[in-house]
This record gives C-alpha cells, structure tokens and sequence, in this order.
C-alpha cells in the first residue's frame, strides 16, 4: 500500500511538471478557455470533463463535497476529510490520491476510477452553485462549503495567478484588484458566488464554515464537520488531524509530494494580509461591494467582515 500511494505521489508530480512545460509554449490567452461564459485554466478543465461530470458521474449521498470560491481554503478542508476518512472507513485508504479531487479537473475517465472508490469518497469544486449539476442536489451529497474574507481571497488569489506556471500572471495588484472586483477571473465572482450560497445556507445538506474559524480552532472545526458527516471520531483521533491539518505540516507534507506545487499552494496561510496589499481606496471599495451584497445576510455574518476586514 504504501509503494502505491509514493508511486501515485510521483505521478502527480510528474504531471505538474510536464503540464507546467507544456504552458511554458502557450500565451496567456491559451491558458484560459470560457464554458458558460466562466473562465477556466484551459490546460486542466475541458468541455468533455464538464460535460461527464453532469451525464456520467453518480453522486452518493454519503460522499463528502467541498464547495469553495478559489483560494478559500479547499485544500486545507480536504486534508482534513482525508485524514478523516480512513477513520471511518480503512477500506478508502488506497483510493485516496487516485484522481484529482477538484471535479472540473483532469480527464473524464476519472469519473470511473472514483466509481471504484468505496464510502467515503471526498471530493470538491469551485463551481457555482448554478454549475453544480442537480445529481448532487437530487442524491443528498452533502456539501460542505467553504468561504474566507475577501479582501484575504483577492490577496491569496492574485499571488495564485502570479505563481501558478499553469494560468496567466497579472502585471500588478492594481490590475488585478479591478478584475476581481468585475468577476472578470477564474470561476467569476466571489460575490455572485456567496450572494448564491446566502440562499442556500438553510438546506441541511449543507454546512458553511469559514477559513477563519479554522485558523481560530482548527480542532473545533474537524468536530463540527465530523458531526456534520456523522463521522464518530475520539479525542485522540481529532488531535492527530488537527496536527496534520497545521499550515506547517501541510507545507512540510507537500516538500515530499509535490514541492514545486506546494510552493504555489501554500503560501503564506495567515488571516489578514490583505493589509499588505490593498490601498485605502481598495479597501473601501470592497467594503461598500460586501455592504451591497452581504451586509445583514446569515453569510455576511458569518464571515465577521467588521473584525477580519477592517483596519
Ligand atoms: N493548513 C492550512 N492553514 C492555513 N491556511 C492554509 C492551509 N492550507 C492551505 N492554506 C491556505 O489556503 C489558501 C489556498 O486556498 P485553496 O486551497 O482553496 O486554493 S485553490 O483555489 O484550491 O488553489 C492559501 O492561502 P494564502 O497563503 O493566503 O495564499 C494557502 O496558504
């Protein structure tokens, strides 16, 4: 078991680093491509991917879903559901790593591998929720979703964009600020995405949970989502993903798995640096944006805009 999780970890690598050769040839435009109208990296989503994605592949209702707008903390989130599941269930253990867990990327034949995967898979996207296909609505899947401040986001993503061989970069934060503001980047707009999730906070196949509360107690969070999937975990269960699930474990985790992309995932993992980027004039902005989408909502609560994103 453990030489084919190292050989799966390889292959991964040596897939970042040819796709990462194969952008060096393109322009920026070749990096992206649009399907219904929302950017995507064009060297890791396909039409075909999507469309199997709605036709082929079977949601179960004992899968676990992570839905999060791009650098809110979905690799973080799926960390902790992998540690998890083979808590529940030893069986998964030599399924893990087989496919990308982002759904809209990678080949449609990834859909059958995870056909394969017993209970429970874990999974996720970036999808809208308009985009998600009605299979996971209509099967029960539970969605976990995910959000983090947007000031924190924009930040986060905008180094994304300037680090990632595999998207275009941006020339200056300024430009880049713009674009995010419009919803003119990859999977769009934050704002249209939360302002979608607000509605959707009710149904009991979701639970929405922050960066910021995990970075607050990272142990309470794994037993709020732990209770959620109605996973039974014992103290010293809780602990050991808690100290995997640690900015510094998972970085140091990724030197050996993958350490190009690990630079590029892990960055800097703090709450509030968007100070460091964003100018008066910014911040504002984006507070009267968030006042205009969120304010009063149970999602603007939820993501205590007044204590994460003003100075
Ligand atoms: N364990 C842990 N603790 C705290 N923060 C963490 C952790 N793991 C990942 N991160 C930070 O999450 C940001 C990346 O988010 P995503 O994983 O959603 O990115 S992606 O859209 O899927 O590429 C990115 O945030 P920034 O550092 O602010 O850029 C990561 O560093």
């Amino acid at each position: 078991m453990e030489g084919e999780h190292q050989n799966q970890e390889t292959d991964q690598k040596q897939q970042f680093d040819s796709i990462s050769r194969l952008a060096a040839t393109k322009t920026p435009e070749e990096l992206v491509f649009l399907y219904k109208g929302i950017q995507y990296p064009s060297l890791l989503c396909s039409p075909e991917t999507f469309e199997a994605l709605e036709k082929v592949f079977q949601p179960r209702p004992d899968d676990a879903m992570i839905i999060s707008y791009p650098k809110c903390g979905f690799n973080w989130v799926f960390q902790l559901l992998t540690s998890m599941a083979p808590m529940v269930n030893k069986n998964v253990e030599g399924h893990i790593d087989k496919v990308i867990p982002l759904l809209e990327f990678g080949k449609p034949e990834k859909f059958k591998v995870m056909e394969e995967s017993p209970a429970p898979r874990m999974y996720g996207t970036h999808l809208y929720y308009g985009d998600i296909p009605q299979s996971f609505f209509q099967n029960n899947t539970k969605m976990l979703v995910i959000f983090r401040n947007p000031k924190d986001t924009a930040v986060s993503f905008f180094h994304f964009y300037n680090k990632n061989p595999l998207i275009p970069s941006f020339k200056s934060w300024d430009e880049f600020f713009t674009r995010f503001m419009s919803g003119e980047v990859m999977w769009g707009s934050y704002f249209k995405y939360a302002v979608t999730w607000n509605k959707h906070m009710d149904n009991p196949n979701v639970m929405v949970v922050t960066y910021e509360e995990l970075k607050a107690d990272l142990a309470a969070g794994i037993k709020k989502i732990a209770e959620f999937l109605k996973y039974t975990l014992t103290e010293e269960q809780v602990q050991s993903i808690a100290e995997g699930g640690t900015f510094g474990a998972m970085q140091e985790k990724y030197k050996t798995k993958n350490a190009s992309f690990g630079q590029v995932l892990f960055r800097k993992g703090e709450v509030g640096d968007w100070k460091n980027l964003f100018t008066e004039a910014q911040s504002r902005e984006m507070d009267a944006k968030f006042e205009e989408c969120l304010a009063g909502t149970a999602l603007g609560k939820k993501l205590n805009y007044n204590v994460y994103c003003k100075y």
